[in-house]
């Protein structure tokens, strides 16, 4: 934790929705002037994408069939906790881009699959923002929970988040349904065991439940819309949340639990920008102090 530089961590599993939140804080950044460095999470993978498939394949063979993405092994996570660790001390640190499909790799200049090299933060920042798999581990070796200053969970319930997935990477990365349901399966594991325990050391989780149908994910025609949907918003320590305020500013949002606010799919950016921006004004002003 630093409040020299304060540090935020998006965490959620592949295609909760983690790049969508970021666009929310992008927003807060902008309208209340704080510079921030982001981190993509994928970043931090180990292997560029033939040499995992080779590790895929060599774990197979030994009869190994939980390694995935979302294993700690898969992600250089001691070298995430240096640099947040650096970040937290200095404001500085680097950061690089996992290239996943065509228009990035137009953008970046490196094949999908690939890295770009390592680059430095720019300075002056007031901020790290990370969105990914693993913001908020604590594991044997690492311990990412303990360095962020705000931690949030992008937690949508599972058959949503695997049409998400599912839509995402048909449309931008140009797998098929089936390979996708495979990939899941492969996960299965290490989302139990890597990704799921992270959403207990999170400040705040978003949980976005479809209030339609989702009984067969994988034939499923799109994805629920904002509407068709009910956000749950969990709250480790709700002291201090003045949810009378939330619920008279977010309309037809109710309580279910003391730490625990329902609202309408359709209003959860507002409730972001309601939440988020008091916490973020508080994170760089106690940093421009210390
Ligand atoms: N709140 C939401 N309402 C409706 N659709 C959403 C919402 N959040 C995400 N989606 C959709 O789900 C898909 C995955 O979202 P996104 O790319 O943000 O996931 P991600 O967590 O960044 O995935 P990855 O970590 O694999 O990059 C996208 O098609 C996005 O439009
Ligand atoms: O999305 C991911 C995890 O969130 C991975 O970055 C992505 O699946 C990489 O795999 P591939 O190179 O096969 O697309």
């Amino acid at each position: 934790m630093s409040t020299k530089h304060p540090i935020i961590s998006v965490t959620g599993s592949s295609g909760a929705g983690t790049s969508t939140v970021k666009k929310t804080f992008d927003q807060i950044f902008r309208r209340e002037g704080i510079t921030s460095v982001s981190i993509e999470g994928d970043a931090f993978h180990r292997y560029n994408r033939a040499d995992m498939r080779a590790e895929l394949e060599r774990r197979q063979a030994d009869g190994d069939h939980t390694f995935s993405h979302f294993s700690y092994d898969a992600n250089e996570l001691g070298e995430l906790e240096r640099v947040f660790r650096e970040y937290s001390q200095t404001g500085k640190g680097r950061t690089r881009t996992y290239v996943h499909d065509a228009e990035e790799a137009k953008r970046t200049g490196v094949p999908p699959g690939e890295f770009t090299a390592w680059a430095p933060f720019p300075d002056d920042s007031d901020l790290l923002f990370y969105e990914g798999l693993h913001g908020s581990v604590v594991n044997d070796d690492v311990n990412l929970a303990a360095l962020a200053d705000l931690k949030i969970g992008v937690v949508p319930v599972i058959n949503l988040e695997w049409i998400q997935k599912i839509h995402r990477d048909r449309e931008s990365r140009g797998y098929s349904t089936e390979a996708v349901t495979e990939t899941i399966l492969r996960r299965m594991q290490a989302y139990v065991h890597c990704i799921c325990p992270q959403f207990s050391e999170t400040d705040i989780n978003f949980q976005r439940v479809p209030v339609v149908d989702t009984s067969n994910p994988f034939v499923a025609r799109w994805i629920p819309t904002p509407d068709e949907s009910l956000v749950v918003i969990r709250f480790k320590n709700p002291r201090g949340i003045d949810f009378p305020y939330l619920m008279s500013m977010i309309e037809g949002s109710w309580m279910t639990r003391a730490n625990s606010l329902v609202i309408p799919g359709g209003k959860m950016d507002l409730a972001m920008q309601l939440i988020f921006t008091p916490m973020v004004i508080r994170l760089v002003r106690e940093a421009k102090r210390a």
